[in-house]
Formats: C-alpha cells, sequence, structure tokens
C-alpha cells in the first residue's frame, strides 16, 4: 500500500507543488486547507478536506479516516510586517493552531512531522552563510512564532516521541518546471513575482525597499531557492523519518546571496523587457543579508538543488505569470462559468 501524507496548507504556493511531487513519487497525498489564502484548482486531482486545521474535530474525523505515515505543514500566515501589527493572529495561528494538530497527532499515533521552518528565526544574522548552529533570535512575531513551533517539536518528541524535521527556509521561488502551478499570493508581497509583473505591465514599476544597507549596492541580499528544490528536501526530510531517524533541523538555500538590484537585473535579461524602479524606504523588520549554508542537508539528506541558478527560477516564474495571468489566461477567462 502507499504510503499517505497530511498536507496541511497543501492548497498554497508550496504546499500545492509538494503535493504533487509526492504523488509524483509514490505516496497518496490528502490536502487539508480551509481555502482562506489556497487555491482549491492548485490540488488539482488529490484529495482536498476543507477545514480549519484548528479544529478539533475536524482533525479527529481526518485523522480517523486515515492512517497517515506523516504529516507535513504549510499552513502559516507568512508576512513579516502584518505579524508586527498582529501578533495576535499569527500567534494563534502560527503557533496555537500547530500546537493542535500536534495534539491531533498524538492522539492517533502518527509519529512523523515536516515543518515549514524559515530564516527568520535567526533575525539579524551575526555570520553568514547561516548554519543550523546560528543563535536563533528572531526580530519579529513571525519569526518567533515559527522558532517557538520548532522548541514545542523538541519537547512533543520527547515527551510523545513525535519526530520531526524542521525545514529553514531562505527565500522560496520559482514555478513547478511544467508550469502547473506557482506563486499566487492575495496580496502579492514577494520580490520576484512583483517584478515580473512589473515586467508583464501588471504594475508600473517596482518600489525597491531600501538602498543604504550595508552592502555593495545598498540594498538587501536573500538566497533565492527553487520550489521544486525545496519539496525535494521535503521528500528527503521524509524518507529518512520514515526510515526511523531523530528528528532533524536543515537550512535550505542556494548559498548564493543577491540583491534586490541584482534580482531586478536578473528580471530584466530573463525578460527581455525593461522594468522600472523605484526608491522606497527600508521596510520593517528586514535584515540586510540572508544567505543560508545548506552543508548539512546535503551531506545528511544527500539534498542536490536542482534550479540553484537565479535565472532558471526567474525564468520558471515569469512562465507562469504568463501562463496564468498574461494573454493566454485573458483568453481562457470568458469560457469559465463562474468563481470557483
Ligand atoms: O516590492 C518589494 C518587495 C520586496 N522587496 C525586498 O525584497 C527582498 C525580498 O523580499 P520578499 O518579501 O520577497 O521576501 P522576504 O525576504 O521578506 O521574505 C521571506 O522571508 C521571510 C522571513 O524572513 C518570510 O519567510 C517570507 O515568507 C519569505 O518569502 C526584501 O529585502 C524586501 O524588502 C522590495 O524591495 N520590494
Amino acid at each position: 500500500m502507499k504510503p499517505t501524507i497530511l498536507v496541511v496548507g497543501g492548497a498554497g504556493y508550496i504546499g500545492s507543488q509538494m503535493t504533487r511531487q509526492l504523488a509524483a513519487a509514490g505516496y497518496v497525498p490528502v490536502v487539508l486547507d480551509d481555502l482562506s489564502n489556497g487555491r482549491r484548482e492548485a490540488v488539482g486531482p488529490h484529495r482536498l478536506v476543507v477545514a480549519d486545521m484548528g479544529e478539533r474535530g475536524a482533525l479527529d474525523a481526518l485523522l480517523q479516516a486515515f492512517q497517515f505515515d506523516a504529516v507535513m505543514h504549510f499552513a502559516s500566515f507568512i508576512q513579516v510586517g502584518e505579524s508586527v501589527t498582529e501578533p495576535g493572529r499569527y500567534y494563534d495561528n502560527n503557533v496555537g493552531n500547530t500546537v493542535r494538530l500536534l495534539q491531533a497527532m498524538v492522539r492517533h499515533g502518527v509519529r512523523n512531522f515536516i515543518f515549514s521552518s524559515t530564516a527568520a528565526i535567526f533575525g539579524d544574522p551575526a555570520y553568514v552563510p547561516i548554519d543550523e548552529r546560528h543563535p536563533k533570535e528572531p526580530i519579529n512575531p513571525y519569526g518567533r512564532s515559527k522558532w517557538m513551533v520548532e522548541q514545542v517539536l523538541g519537547d512533543f518528541e520527547s515527551a510523545y516521541g513525535l519526530r520531526s524535521s524542521c525545514l529553514r527556509y531562505f527565500n522560496a521561488a520559482g514555478a513547478d518546471p511544467d508550469i502547473a502551478l506557482g506563486e499566487c499570493h492575495q496580496p502579492e508581497t514577494h520580490l520576484i513575482p512583483l517584478v515580473l509583473q512589473a515586467a508583464a505591465g501588471r504594475r508600473a514599476d517596482i518600489t525597491v525597499y531600501g538602498e543604504d544597507y550595508d552592502t555593495p549596492d545598498g540594498t538587501c541580499i536573500r538566497d533565492y531557492i527553487h520550489v521544486s528544490d525545496l519539496c525535494d528536501a521535503h521528500l528527503l526530510a521524509l524518507q529518512q523519518l520514515r526510515a526511523g531517524g531523530p528528528g532533524t533541523r536543515y537550512n535550505l538555500g542556494n548559498g548564493a546571496g543577491y540583491s534586490i538590484r541584482e534580482v531586478i537585473d536578473a528580471a530584466e535579461r530573463v525578460t527581455g523587457r525593461t522594468i522600472a524602479r523605484k526608491s522606497g524606504p527600508r521596510r520593517a523588520g528586514d535584515p540586510p543579508v540572508l544567505v543560508a549554508d545548506a552543508t548539512l542537508a546535503k551531506s545528511e539528506l544527500g539534498w542536490r538543488p536542482r534550479f540553484a541558478d537565479l535565472d532558471a527560477i526567474i525564468l520558471h516564474a515569469w512562465r507562469w505569470e504568463q501562463e496564468h495571468f498574461g494573454a493566454a489566461a485573458a483568453a481562457r477567462a470568458p469560457a469559465r462559468s463562474g468563481p470557483d
């Protein structure tokens, strides 16, 4: 029998890609999503249960109905700025609901958990590239909420034998190489999709948040990682947990940092279009440089990123932008019967 995996938040950007890759790798994914941020159509032919992950009754029914081998959890709120102005919502969902999910797993004897953690747990880096030993000093509620869950997971492993892999994403970007899935946040706040909206003429320009950082060109440096490579790391972490290994934590990035200006230059190269840029103030909570040291994921998981090149990441995102929002999408729109 194929192992069944619960993908919480599997209708979202990374969760839907994970669902697709799990099925391709021979697993049976079951998606739990309340569709507050996810899209029903992103789940494709796979089983979707629409419910709130904080609801005890819904969780019990689901964990009763299926024998899950593992749970992957992608259903967090992810905007740093919003977490500063609405911390209650972030702690309630990212910590409270995650603990409720973990308690349901304990009640039903599901022992393997893969958690989407983040570079934001490290705060302003003391050094780069950032390895797993780097101090955890998050500087915003989003990062704190993720670090709290990592600590909760340590306690759940000691007390209940629930083993977990925490994967700390640096900047997830790109789209499915077949362009079946891609980024579609409402509202969109991430740099690469916004830059590509400007290239496509869906927005007038891109605002660069701060040009006075202590970096070579004054703009923030990030380590962009392709969404498919992130999902590959999840598959490897899943194998590792299912083989009976202890809980693990891995930083996931390509180890190469690109400034905002370099990202916009790369997007101009890939799209062949000129992208208008505007100077804006710094965005609260942005560390100047975030670059991963992913040596541990490579040596212990055997993880090998397939799309480490920034231009390849942007090219997939650009194809997705055109396929999903461009002229082809507009031509398809009138044929649709109504909202879905
Ligand atoms: O219109 C924009 C949007 C972003 N940026 C800049 O581009 C860089 C990347 O910003 P993103 O919003 O794309 O990504 P973040 O680094 O802020 O966010 C990533 O890391 C966060 C934690 O640090 C969260 O995990 C988040 O979900 C994840 O995408 C930042 O310096 C940001 O200030 C701009 O200059 N203009």
